[in-house]
């Protein structure tokens, strides 16, 4: 199984991106353990749900996952809701579905060390 976070978001205003099949996304769901695959009206999208500590651990949490989508060029929407409930979620808006950048972006959030922000320790 070849390693995600070795790999690099490519831009999205690519011509030849096409969102994937439920199909190959269900097949690299293994590669992003903690994330679950959400249709939303027919749109795909990878969505991790963490606890923080407190609500400006949230907004740190923010701040580390910001790092890596700058890195990447590739950005998932970030909520923080009832003050310690984080819910990142991915998707290519580009194409209204999921690419391997979804993917990549979600194995590279993955490799934080963001336990210290945590309430509850993350069982991956
Ligand atoms: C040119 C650049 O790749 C695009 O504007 C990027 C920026 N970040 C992005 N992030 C996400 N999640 N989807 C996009 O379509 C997207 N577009």
């Amino acid at each position: 199984m070849d390693d995600l976070t070795t790999k690099k978001c490519v831009p999205c205003d690519t011509k030849d991106l096409r969102p994937m099949a439920e199909d190959s996304a269900k097949h690299l769901m293994p590669k992003v353990v903690g994330w679950d695959l959400v249709n939303e009206n027919g749109i795909l999208k990878l969505n991790r749900s963490l606890k923080v500590k407190s609500f400006t651990k949230g907004l740190e949490l923010f701040k580390l996952v910001a790092d890596v989508a700058e890195a990447e060029g590739h950005h998932p929407d970030l909520h923080l809701v009832g003050w310690n409930n984080v819910q990142i979620e991915i998707c290519t808006h580009a194409v209204g579905g999921l690419t391997e950048n979804d993917f990549i972006l979600a194995a590279k959030i993955n490799r934080l060390d963001m336990h210290h922000l945590l309430r509850r320790k993350i069982s991956a």
